[in-house]
C-alpha cells in the first residue's frame, strides 16, 4: 500500500485573495479507480443526523467547494459542504461532547463495488473540521431506506478507522477491504464540516441483473467496465466516455490536448467480463472544433491475447453519436479505441452479451466479495 501524507491541526483564519492558495493535498494513487459516489452513477447521500449549517448533499457535489467570505445566512457562515452544529456536553460541569459523540451521513454509492480510497475533503472548513472521521460500509440490496440501514440487522465494516483529519484538506486514506459495498456511513467526530467526500473503486455489478438484460453495454462502467490506461487526460478523464447517459457539455467527455507530431491517441477498457460484442456506438456530443476525425475500435481476449481490430480507422462527424454494427460477433475480455489524430470522443457504448465463461467469472467474484 503506497504510503500518503495525513493531515491534521487548523488552517489558518482566511486573510484573504485566492481561498485554495493555502490548501493541503496530496497525489493518491487510488485516483485511478473511478468515484462510485459519483452523482452521475446515482450515488446520494440518503440521510444525515444532522446538518444545521450546510447540507449534506453538498458531499457529491462534481465540482470542487467553492467559499465566498462575505456570505452569511440566518444560521450563521454558508458553507459549501456537509456541516453540523456544535455538540455540547450535558452540564456546565462538562459542557464537551463525549468521546462517543459523533455526527453521521449515509451514501448510498452510485454503483456497488470494491473501494480503493477514500477522499474525505476539508476544503474551507478551517477552524470547523471535525476532529476526527471514520467511514463504514454495508451491503445491502434493493433499495434500503435510511431507517432500514440503521437498524441493529446491518452489519458494518469499518474502511477507515477513526483518524484525525486536517482542515481545509484534502484526507485521503487507502482502503484494502476486499468486499463488495453498496451504502457508506461517514462519521465526523464529534461534529463539524466536510467539503466533498469521493469514493474511488472498482464497480462490481449484480450478475443476475446482467443476465437478466441478456444484451448491455459491456463496457459501461455502471456494468462493470473500466479505464486501463490512456494516451492523455490533458482536459478531461477517459472515465467520462463510458459515463451514463449522453454528454451534456463538452468537459462531460474525453479531450486531448492537441498533437503537433504523427501520434494519435487511445484508450484501453476492460470489459464487464468475457463478452461477445455485436454493435457498438462511438458519440462525439459536444465535441465540435475538436471531434476525433477518425477511430477504431479493437477488441483482444484475456491480458495477453492479441489486439483484433473490430471497426477499422473510420471517419467521424463532430457532435454526433455514430452507430456500427459489427459483421461478425467479436468476443474478448479488453476493448481499446484509437482516435486520429487527437481531439475527443464523449462516449464509447459496446453491446453484446456476457459469454458463458464471462459470466460464471462474474458470478464467482460477486460471490467472493460478499454477494
Ligand atoms: N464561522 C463559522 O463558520 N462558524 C460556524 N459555522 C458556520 N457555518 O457558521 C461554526 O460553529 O463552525
Amino acid at each position: 500500500m503506497t504510503a500518503i501524507p495525513g493531515f491534521t491541526g487548523d488552517a489558518n483564519p482566511y486573510g484573504g485573495g485566492d481561498p485554495y492558495a493555502d490548501y493541503r493535498t496530496a497525489d493518491f494513487p487510488f485516483t485511478q479507480y473511478a468515484n462510485l459516489a459519483d452523482r452521475r452513477l446515482g450515488a446520494g447521500v440518503i440521510a444525515a443526523n444532522d446538518e444545521f449549517f450546510a447540507q449534506r448533499e453538498n458531499l457529491l457535489v462534481p465540482e470542487r467547494a467553492e467559499f465566498d467570505p462575505e456570505h452569511f445566512g440566518h444560521k450563521g457562515k454558508i458553507m459549501d459542504g456537509w456541516e453540523t452544529r456544535r455538540r455540547r456536553g450535558a452540564s456546565a460541569e462538562h459542557p464537551w461532547p463525549t468521546a462517543e459523540d459523533h455526527d453521521w451521513a449515509l451514501v448510498r454509492l452510485g454503483a456497488p463495488g470494491v473501494v480503493r480510497g477514500i477522499v474525505v475533503d476539508t476544503a474551507h472548513f478551517r477552524g470547523n473540521y471535525p476532529q476526527a472521521v471514520s467511514v463504514e460500509g454495508t451491503c445491502v440490496p434493493g433499495s434500503p431506506s435510511p431507517e432500514e440501514l440503521l437498524g441493529d440487522d446491518v452489519k458494518w465494516t469499518t474502511l477507515v478507522p477513526r483518524t484525525p483529519v486536517g482542515g481545509h484538506a484534502a484526507n485521503g486514506f487507502p482502503v484494502a477491504v476486499e468486499q463488495r459495498f453498496t451504502h457508506l456511513r461517514v462519521n465526523q467526530h464529534p461534529d463539524g464540516g466536510i467539503a466533498r467526500l469521493r469514493v474511488h473503486g472498482e464497480v462490481v455489478p449484480d450478475p443476475v441483473w446482467l443476465d437478466v438484460l441478456g444484451t448491455f453495454d459491456v463496457v459501461a462502467l455502471e456494468n462493470g467496465g473500466q479505464v486501463e490506461d490512456a494516451s492523455d487526460l490533458f482536459y478531461s478523464p477517459a472515465t467520462n466516455t463510458i459515463q451514463p447517459g449522453r454528454s451534456r457539455k463538452m468537459d462531460d467527455g474525453w479531450e486531448t490536448r492537441r498533437r503537433r507530431d504523427r501520434g494519435h491517441d487511445w484508450i484501453r477498457y476492460r470489459l464487464a467480463a468475457q463478452s461477445r460484442i455485436r454493435a457498438l456506438e462511438i458519440d462525439t456530443a459536444y465535441l465540435k472544433g475538436n471531434s476525433a476525425g477518425w477511430a477504431s475500435v479493437s477488441v483482444r481476449d484475456g491480458e495477453d491475447g492479441e489486439w483484433r481490430e473490430v471497426l477499422p480507422r473510420t471517419r467521424l462527424q463532430p457532435d454526433t453519436n455514430h452507430r456500427f454494427v459489427l459483421p461478425a460477433p467479436a468476443v474478448g475480455t479488453h476493448a481499446r479505441v484509437d482516435i486520429f489524430p487527437d481531439g475527443g470522443i464523449s462516449r464509447l457504448r459496446l453491446f453484446g452479451s456476457l459469454t458463458e465463461d464471462g459470466a460464471r467469472r462474474l458470478a464467482a467474484r460477486h460471490q467472493e466479495l460478499g454477494g
